[in-house]
């Protein structure tokens, strides 16, 4: 069976492409590299360069490598960038989901792995948020991702929807977040330039008063992939949402100390107001995809911060650059 992979040559679907190949299964990458890299994509894998926005052109992929389904991770992805331009996020995200379901819709295609966030849940007042809590998006990131869901579940295809916490580290020193819009990766550039990193909110109600997140090891958010394509393909008339998570909390203050270990020397902080859209807290309840699906996390914060730390460049510190 193949599975076409959109954003295939980002961060989270370059690792998701090799989950799938391990697995067993056929992949097709597709994505239009503005923030991918065509190198990510594994020797023998083909990668379609196009834009999901471009119905025609998903539609042509999934036709010609006669897919069976579509794993779509392809999106904007900054909750702090979609403040500042909802309609390109709104665009985007829920354009090309409309696209790549009206694409499925053309070619028959009926099973869908979706790519969805935590962002989704907003303020999280619990302490572990599950699937059944509401969902009210406090940025038009979360909210465009909502839409997507929403969009999904009335399509009339067998889905599934993952909701990735905060996804870091890496599987091989090639395959890094080269974004540096994140924390770890931000954190690794400082350390590695010797410059300050900025901790952006200090008065959050959290026990030392900067945001909390429950970081996830991108290895195990491919394997919550693999999981997902072995249900739909058990199951072709599921639709379910899962989190994907540890079900513990990290704040900023514990992942800077989780970098300083690794690099072995302190990191200067400097400390500013909340960036606007910021959660406090955002912690999974990661227990219906290991009833369900039988996949839990398996690897912590040490493995995130030391594969990030190998896997740096130099382009990073220079993104990373305020
Ligand atoms: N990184 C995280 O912590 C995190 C957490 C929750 C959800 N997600 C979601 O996971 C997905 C992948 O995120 P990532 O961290 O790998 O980001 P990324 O930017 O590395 O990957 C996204 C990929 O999609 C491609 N792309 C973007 N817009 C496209 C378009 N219109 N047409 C075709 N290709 C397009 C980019 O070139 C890139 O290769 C996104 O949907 C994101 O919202 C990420
Ligand atoms: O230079 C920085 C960058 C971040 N932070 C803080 O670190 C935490 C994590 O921030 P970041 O790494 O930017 O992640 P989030 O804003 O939580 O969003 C990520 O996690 C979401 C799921 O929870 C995904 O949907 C998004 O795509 C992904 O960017 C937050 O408290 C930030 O305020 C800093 O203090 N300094």
């Amino acid at each position: 069976m193949t599975w076409l992979v959109t954003g295939g040559a980002g961060y989270i679907g370059a690792h998701v492409l090799r989950a799938l190949t391990a697995a067993g299964h056929a992949v097709v990458a597709f994505d239009d590299l503005s923030s991918g890299v065509a190198a990510r994509v594994p020797d023998g894998v083909p990668l379609v360069v196009g834009a999901v926005t471009d119905r025609r052109a998903v539609a042509a992929a999934l036709r010609r490598h006669a897919a069976a389904g579509v794993v779509h991770l392809a999106a904007r992805k900054s909750p702090l960038e979609s403040v500042r331009r909802p309609a390109w996020y709104h665009r985007e995200n829920v354009g090309g989901t409309q696209s790549v379901l009206a694409a499925m819709a053309a070619t028959g295609v009926r099973r869908l792995v979706f790519a969805s966030s935590a962002a989704v849940y907003g303020q999280v007042t619990a302490a572990a948020v599950d699937e059944g809590a509401p969902t009210r998006p406090i940025n038009p990131y979360g909210a465009s991702k909502l839409a997507c869901e929403r969009r999904i579940a009335e399509a009339g295809v067998a889905w599934v929807a993952l909701r990735f916490f905060n996804v870091a580290g890496s599987g091989d020193p090639r395959l890094g977040d080269r974004e540096a819009t994140n924390l770890v990766p931000i954190a690794v550039a400082a350390a590695r330039a010797g410059r300050p990193l900025a901790v952006t909110g200090t008065d959050f109600d959290t026990p030392d008063g900067t945001g909390v997140r429950d970081y996830v090891h991108v290895e195990d958010v491919a394997d919550a992939h693999a999981a997902a394509v072995a249900h739909l393909c058990r199951t072709p008339v599921a639709g379910a949402v899962y989190n994907v998570g540890t079900g513990r909390g990290h704040s900023v203050l514990d992942v800077v100390r989780g970098v300083e270990a690794v690099a072995g020397c302190p990191i200067e902080r400097t400390l500013h107001p909340r960036r606007p859209g910021d959660p406090a807290s955002v912690v999974a309840d990661a227990g219906r995809i290991q009833r369900e699906l039988g996949w839990r996390a398996s690897r912590g914060l040490t493995e995130m911060v030391t594969s990030a730390w190998h896997c740096w460049s130099p382009r990073l510190t220079a993104d990373a650059a305020p």
